[in-house]
């Protein structure tokens, strides 16, 4: 078993070119979608994963919670694999090259984490979670032991964008980018439109696909895709990772309406991380936003993501994928260990150094931008009021009174009978031009105490996204 003594590492004795370098032996902590995706991925691929890496890339052991099932879903292979209870002996432990974190959590997965870098074992994690939270202390740990610790997993699945942003767009001066980076709450918004389907069961559905976190209120409550937007923003800008600073909106609030009177509007709802370069600050914020229906990013569905980057050098780009399930995102995690396998080809099987930054730059560089906050944020907005009955006549009056004592220009005031809900209740609707978002957060305060509001008023912003 895990502790057996005879279990021991393997001396590295390594022709340069790779041939004849025993596997990389990596121990996986957690065997869930992403695990066990991984472990297929690695498995159906493996010679021609050899062949790129220069060496086999082998999981040797395993963490898991629940012991027999592990053994289940790894069926016959089970046989070959160490199999342990305790992660933080196989993050440690001496027979394993690279610690792969699969398990999610923040606080136990920092000490495993910690644990292996501390013994210069390269780590790889889809854990955007304990990056966004512990990342900047895991970061400059990682890079002052100069071990690897690799992530592309963590933001948007299978798309290389950890690698896009900071070795593709190394050249440019980042301007700005925004993304569809939770394929739950995209998922769920794309089944609320095209099938009329209620918010829980299209949840239900993004669960049973194995594109939720373990608590799905981290997908629909924007946690995720902003623990995801900051590690984007740290890779853009230079900066640490700033998740404790990011305005954060889920998609609980968006109603059919809200979907309805965007599209009638020739928009589409979706919710988006920004990060934006404001002179010497920065822009960080997730909630949900009116999109042109005619932007790319309002063609993106399902658990698909996006990721759209402006650079001065490279102008606009965009990175479409899969962005969530287990094999997208094996795809990105063996990514990760085939570049760690080559980094040990090309040292010949020696101790692995960390090649490029975790951030892109080194920490020492890092420069820690004030985050915008979001009062002083400027959009287009779009604002839902419900109405008392009978106050259609007088309500769109003060609305718009008060929207133009605060300075907001109306671009358009409609009232709606809202068919989704039984009472079909009238809707005040609007559009403004760009508008301080501490101003007209005030007015609709102003406007849910008044007698003429019955129910929560909706805010979404609006976005042109050039
Ligand atoms: N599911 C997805 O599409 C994606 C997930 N991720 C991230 O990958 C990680 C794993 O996600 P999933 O595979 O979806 O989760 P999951 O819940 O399906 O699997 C996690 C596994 O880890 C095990 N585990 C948790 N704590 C453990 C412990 N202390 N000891 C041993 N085993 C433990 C659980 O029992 C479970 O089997 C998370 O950090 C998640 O945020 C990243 C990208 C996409
Ligand atoms: N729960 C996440 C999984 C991938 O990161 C999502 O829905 O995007």
């Amino acid at each position: 078993m895990f502790n057996d003594p005879q279990w021991r590492p393997l001396p590295a004795a390594a022709p340069a070119s790779g041939a004849g370098l025993r596997p990389l032996r990596v121990g996986m902590i957690g065997i869930g979608t992403v695990g066990l995706g991984t472990w297929q991925v690695l498995a159906r691929n493996q010679a021609q994963i050899a062949a790129r890496a220069g060496r086999g890339i082998e999981i040797v052991a395993v963490a898991a919670r629940d012991l027999a099932r592990a053994r289940r879903v790894l069926g016959d292979a089970a046989a070959g694999v160490e199999l342990t209870g305790d992660p933080l002996a196989l993050a440690t432990h001496p027979g394993i090259d690279v610690l792969l974190e699969v398990a999610g959590g923040t606080d136990a997965a920092r000490e495993w984490v910690a644990a292996a870098i501390g013994l210069g074992k390269p780590v790889v994690t889809a854990n955007k979670a304990l990056l966004a939270v512990h990342g900047n202390t895991l970061f400059a740990q990682a890079e002052s032991r100069g071990v690897p610790l690799a992530y592309e997993a963590a933001v948007a699945g299978g798309i290389p964008i950890v690698k896009a942003l900071r070795e593709g767009a190394a050249a440019n001066r980042v301007e700005w980018l925004a993304g569809i980076v939770n394929g739950t709450s995209n998922y769920i918004l794309s089944r609320m439109r095209q099938a009329g389907l209620a918010f829980g069961d299209a949840l239900a559905e993004a669960q049973a696909l194995g594109y939720a976190e373990a608590d799905p209120t981290f997908d629909v409550d924007g946690i995720d895709a902003a623990h995801k937007t900051a590690l984007l923003a740290a890779n853009a800008f230079g900066m640490p990772v700033r998740f404790d600073r990011a305005h954060v909106e889920g998609i609980r609030g968006v109603d059919a309406l809200d979907v309805a009177a965007a599209r009638e509007w020739g928009h589409a709802v979706k919710l988006l991380g920004i990060a934006r370069r404001q002179g010497e600050s920065v822009e960080l914020r997730v909630h949900p936003a009116l999109v042109p229906a005619t932007h790319l990013l309002a063609q993106v569905e399902g658990a698909m993501n996006a990721v759209m980057l402006c650079g001065d050098a490279q102008g606009i780009a965009l990175h479409y994928g899969a962005g969530a399930g287990a094999e997208p995102t094996a795809s990105a995690v063996v990514a990760d260990l085939v570049d760690l396998a080559r980094q040990t080809v090309a040292q010949a099987g020696g101790p692995v150094r960390c090649t490029v930054p975790p951030l892109g730059v080194p920490g020492a560089a890092w420069v820690d931008r004030p985050v915008l906050h979001m009062d002083d944020v400027v959009t287009r907005h779009y604002l839902r009021v419900p109405l008392r009955e009978g106050a259609e006549g007088a309500a769109p009056a003060a609305l718009a009174q008060w929207l133009a004592q605060a300075g907001v220009a109306v671009e358009r005031l409609d009232a709606w009978r809202s068919q989704s809900r039984g009472s079909g209740q009238a809707q005040l609707l609007a559009l403004t031009r760009p508008a301080r978002d501490g101003a007209v957060r005030d007015v609709l305060q102003r406007a849910a105490q008044a007698d003429w509001c019955q129910g929560t008023p909706a805010h979404l912003r609006v976005e042109s996204l050039e």
